[in-house]
């Protein structure tokens, strides 16, 4: 084989007959979800910008009492656009035009929640463990360039916009925190959730940067259903999960970085187990592509020091209640992967299977 994989998918598509081709598929991804029709120019522009664009249903059973609550999901991946050694400024402002064009896309996707990478203003740049020039990405969450910037976009668009970013809080003594920000549908910034387990383990060792955040696990109530934000490393932690869940999550997205040698037989699993254990849909998003960096680093396992961190898998994916997902985005490209899902489905699978999780004590 030469190069990366494209897709695990593509594999299977490929070598495997069609009629056991839907039995292994069924077996592998729950059940078989439906295409989403996605407007032909939302397709052509996403193959004129160079992205892969996916739809997919998840269906949930009609009830008497209560009206399906259809959402549709966003979720969008992506490699960087500049070198890391172009300034920071054009690294940053390259990156926004890159996802303001894939946020257009969402948006003739009518999509009404959208959720980007972790960290997504910038190279993974926590690797090198070095601080400068790379904590001038950081920004505040309240008020920052790109928090205006997906302010407009999601006013525009009437998007609720999850937007992850490096913060710095000016209020309090300029700590540095890897937080994702929630942007409602008419534009205001309904507030932040931090990112609370921050891994030490080989290159992934962020705490030069930022220490655990102190958000706890919260929820926002959102105009299309209740959302949490698990970032990247507290998705190896069920007890992160559950606690969105008491809450009352609905749907809980998980903005990662992550590289094959590390995490990738664990991908397809955590977030997935995620949903069934706790009865809502779980969103997993990886970026793709390998970040050169100017100076070696050594990963402090005896390898020798190297300048790339290795290949971001991408892979992002849907997960429901009832353990069903749709297929990963590719491995190497950009893309924006579009899920309907009905909020039914989560206490309908609670009432099935009833693993609940409250806050009720007895
Ligand atoms: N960004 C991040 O927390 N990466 C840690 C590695 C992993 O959890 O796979």
């Amino acid at each position: 084989m030469s190069g990366e994989l494209k897709s695990l998918e593509s594999v299977l598509d490929k070598y495997i007959p069609e009629d056991e081709l839907r039995e292994v598929k069924r077996i592998l991804y729950g059940k078989k979800l439906g295409k989403l029709s996605l407007p032909a120019s939302a397709e052509a522009l996403a193959t004129e910008r160079d992205f892969e664009l996916a739809g997919y249903v998840f269906e949930a059973k009609p009830e008497e009492m209560r009206h399906p609550r259809l959402v549709n999901i966003g979720l969008i991946q992506n490699q960087i656009v500049l070198p890391t050694t172009a300034p920071i400024l054009q690294q940053r402002e390259a990156l926004c035009q890159r996802i303001s064009s894939m946020i257009e896309v969402a948006a003739q996707c009518d999509v009404n929640i959208v959720c980007l990478q972790e960290a997504w203003t910038m190279p993974f740049v926590f690797c090198t463990r070095e601080k400068q020039p790379w904590c001038e990405f950081a920004e505040s969450a309240e008020d920052g360039p790109t928090i205006k910037l997906m302010q407009e976009l999601a006013k525009k668009y009437n998007m609720v916009i999850v937007c992850p970013i490096l913060e710095r809080d000016e209020l309090h003594g300029d700590i540095l925190a890897n937080t994702a920000v929630v942007i409602s549908n008419s534009g205001k910034v309904m507030g932040k959730s931090r990112k609370n387990h921050i891994p030490r383990t080989g290159d992934f060792n962020e705490s030069t940067y930022y220490m655990e955040g102190d958000t706890g696990h919260r929820v926002f109530d959102t105009q299309f259903g209740k959302i949490a934000i698990n970032i990247c490393y507290g998705r190896h932690h069920p007890q992160n999960w559950m606690m969105y869940g008491i809450n009352g999550a609905e749907i809980v997205f998980n903005p990662s970085a992550t590289i094959g040698a590390l995490s990738e037989p664990m991908w397809a699993i955590e977030a997935r187990n995620a949903a069934i254990a706790n009865s809502y849909f779980t969103c997993a998003i990886n970026r793709v592509g390998t970040e050169q960096f100017p100076n070696e680093f050594t990963s402090g396992d005896g390898q020798p020091a190297h300048k790339d961190f290795g290949n971001f898998y991408g892979s992002s994916y849907v997960a429901a209640p009832d353990g069903s997902r749709t297929p990963g985005l590719s491995r190497t490209k950009d893309g924006l992967l579009v899920s309907r899902v009905d909020l039914n489905l989560c206490r309908q699978v609670k009432d099935k299977w009833d693993f609940r999780v409250s806050s009720l004590k007895y």
